[in-house]
């Protein structure tokens, strides 16, 4: 079965993550994929990823996310967070980080981390 992994991208970081996911589309397609609401629609429409839309990340999306790492049905997660803006769901990103570092969950937080993370899922 295909290891899933989850791409979260906050505001600041969509085109980012967007043009990351557009460079690694073959890696990726290897890959059951979710995302929380905003990053999944963006996905789909701009980089033509196929992923499972959660909800969005402030709406209790990041929330889902910390329980499949704690359930143990995450394998990865790449989460380009945005390190200059106060965000009114902080807790909620803090929790999700928390659970990841909890479960060792490889966790891939800005493009270079990210670049690590996939090569070494990739490779088995
Ligand atoms: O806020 C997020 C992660 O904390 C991401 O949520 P969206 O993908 O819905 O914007």
């Amino acid at each position: 079965m295909a290891k899933r992994i989850a791409l979260v991208a906050h505001d600041a970081r969509k085109d980012i993550i967007v043009e990351w996911a557009k460079a690694n589309a073959e890696a990726l397609s290897g890959f059951s994929i979710c995302a929380t609401g905003t990053t999944g629609g963006r996905l789909q429409k701009d980089a033509g990823l196929t992923v499972d839309r959660l909800l969005s990340g402030p709406l209790g999306g990041d929330a889902q996310l910390g329980a499949m790492i704690a359930e143990g049905r995450l394998d990865a997660l790449f989460f380009f967070i945005d390190p200059l803006s106060a965000l009114p769901h902080d807790v909620d990103v803090k929790s999700l980080l928390r659970l990841a570092i909890l479960y060792d969950t490889p966790l891939a937080i800005n493009k270079a981390t990210a670049d690590a993370v996939l090569g070494h899922l990739v490779r088995g």
